[in-house]
C-alpha cells in the first residue's frame, strides 16, 4: 500500500461496488483498485497479476483506511466484530458472499389451480411437505411447469410468498423463475424475491427482443441479477421453448466474468456433449440442473448431477434411486431404472401437452391436487386420465 498510509482501523470503505474493484484480502481486510496500485508493490504485482493469486497487505498495513476518505473525529473501535462486519458489508457490495449450495433433485413445482383456474394455496402446504418425506431439499417456483408466464406479476408474488412460507417449516431452498414477462416486471419479481426470502433465482432470456448473441444474453441476465444481488442467479436454457440457441459454454464463462451472483444454469436440451461443456465451463460455487428427465442416468454419469424435471414432482425416490445407482457405479441397475422412469413418462406423453398430462399424473401418483393447467392451456379429457391410470399400474408405478 504505497500511495496510502496505514491511518486507523478499518472502515466502511466507500469504493464503487463491482469485483473489478474491491479484493477480500486475508479474508477479513479490504482494499480496492482504485486506490490500490498494485503496479507499485512488486511483491503483490508478481503473486496477482503475473502469477494469479490473493492480494496480501504489507506486513504493518492491516487494517487501514484509504487517506482520500472522510476522516472520522472519534478514535475508531477496533473489536474483531466490527471488522468482520466490515468485511461482510464490503464483501455483500462485491457480491462476493454469494453461495449457492442447492444440489441434486429439484422438482419444478406445479401451481394448484381451482376448477375456476383461481390460484388454490392450500394446497402448497400439503405439497411442500409430500416432496420433503420424499427426500427433495429444494424446488423451482414459477417454472414451465409452475406456468408463470400464464400469470399475472401479483398472483406470481403471491404463489412466491406460499413457498417461502413452506421453508419455514420443512427448511426446502426457494428458487423462483422469474423470467417470461416484461423486463420491468421481472426486475420486479427479482427484486421482490430478495426482499421476501426467495434462495435464488433462474430466469429466461428475454422473449420477444431475443437476445442474438452471448454479450446480449449476459446483459440481460445481467440487469437481473442486479435486480437481486444479493441472490444467487442462474439462466434457464430451454430453447424448445425461448427459441434462443445461444451456445451455453461461451455463456457461462462470460456470465461467470462479468456476473458476480452468476451461480450457472438450467440446461433444458438433449445436448448432453454440450452439457458436459458447460460443466466442464463451470467454477465450483456453480451448478448445472439437467431439465431432461429421460436422461437423468446418462447425465449423471456425465457428472451432470442436479436436474430440475417435472417428473421429480411424481417419482422423487425413483429419480433419487437412478442418481445413487450412477453414484455407486452400478450401470446396469441405473439403466433398468432410467428404462422404467421413462416408460412411466411416456405413459403420459401419448396423451397431450406435457403441462396438462403431468398434472394429470401428479393428482393419480401423489393426491395432491394440482387442478388444471393456466388458460390458454386445458386439461386433459377423463378418458386419457382413466388411460394414464392404468398404463401406470401396469407398469407396477401404482396400485
Ligand atoms: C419443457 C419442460 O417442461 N421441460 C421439463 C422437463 O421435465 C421436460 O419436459 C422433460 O424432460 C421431457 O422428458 C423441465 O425442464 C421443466 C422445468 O424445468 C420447468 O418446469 O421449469
Amino acid at each position: 500500500m504505497q500511495d496510502h498510509k496505514d491511518q486507523a482501523a478499518a472502515q466502511d470503505l466507500e469504493c464503487q461496488p463491482g469485483p473489478s474493484f474491491c479484493t477480500v484480502l486475508q479474508n477479513i481486510t479490504n482494499s480496492c483498485t482504485q486506490h490500490h496500485k498494485v503496479e507499485n508493490d512488486m511483491e503483490n504485482y508478481v503473486k496477482y497479476k503475473l502469477v494469479g493469486g490473493k492480494l496480501k497487505l504489507k506486513k504493518g498495513v492491516v487494517p487501514h483506511r484509504f487517506a482520500c476518505q472522510k476522516q472520522s473525529v472519534e478514535k475508531p473501535e477496533r473489536s474483531v466484530v466490527k471488522t468482520l462486519k466490515i468485511a461482510k458489508l464490503t464483501a455483500s457490495r462485491c457480491g462476493l458472499r454469494v453461495v449457492f449450495k442447492a444440489r441434486g433433485l429439484m422438482p419444478p413445482v406445479f401451481t394448484p389451480l381451482n376448477d375456476d383456474y383461481t390460484i388454490n394455496y392450500e394446497v402448497i402446504p400439503a405439497y411442500a411437505d409430500y416432496l420433503t418425506k420424499a427426500g427433495i431439499k429444494s424446488v423451482l417456483v414459477g417454472g414451465t411447469t409452475g406456468e408463470h408466464m400464464s400469470l399475472n406479476v401479483a398472483d406470481r408474488k403471491k404463489v412466491v410468498d406460499a413457498w417461502v412460507k413452506t421453508a419455514k417449516t420443512t427448511g426446502l431452498h426457494i428458487q423462483v423463475q422469474v423470467g417470461g414477462a416484461p423486463l420491468a416486471d421481472v426486475l420486479d419479481l427479482a427484486s421482490y424475491c430478495e426482499k421476501e426470502g426467495a434462495d435464488s433465482l433462474l430466469t429466461l432470456p428475454e422473449l420477444y427482443f431475443r437476445p442474438q448473441n452471448v454479450n446480449e444474453l449476459v446483459s440481460y441476465v445481467e440487469l437481473v441479477a442486479k435486480a437481486a444481488p444479493n441472490l444467487p442467479v442462474l439462466y434457464y436454457h430451454i430453447p424448445s421453448m425461448s427459441k434462443v440457441e445461444i451456445n451455453m459454454p461461451a455463456f457461462v464463462t462470460a456470465a461467470t466474468a462479468h456476473i458476480p451472483n452468476f451461480k450457472g444454469i438450467k440446461f433444458t436440451s438433449n445436448d448432453l456433449s454440450e452439457g458436459a461443456q458447460v460443466l466442464r465451463a463451470l467454477k465450483d460455487d456453480q451448478e448445472i440442473f439437467l431439465g431432461a428427465d429421460t436422461l437423468l442416468a446418462p447425465a449423471a454419469l456425465l457428472g451432470i448431477k442436479s436436474s430440475i424435471g417435472t417428473t421429480w414432482n411424481l417419482f422423487p425416490r425413483l429419480a433419487q434411486d437412478i442418481l445413487d445407482a450412477v453414484e455407486k457405479n452400478d450401470v446396469a441397475k441405473a439403466r433398468a431404472l432410467q428404462e422404467k422412469l421413462s416408460l412411466a413418462i411416456e405413459a403420459h406423453t401419448v396423451e397431450g401437452a406435457w403441462v396438462p398430462i403431468m398434472k394429470a399424473g401428479m393428482e393419480i401418483v401423489s393426491g395432491i391436487k394440482v387442478g388444471p393447467p393456466s388458460l390458454p392451456q386445458r386439461p386433459i379429457a377423463e378418458e386419457a386420465r382413466k388411460r394414464i391410470e392404468d398404463r401406470l399400474r401396469n407398469l407396477r408405478i401404482i396400485n
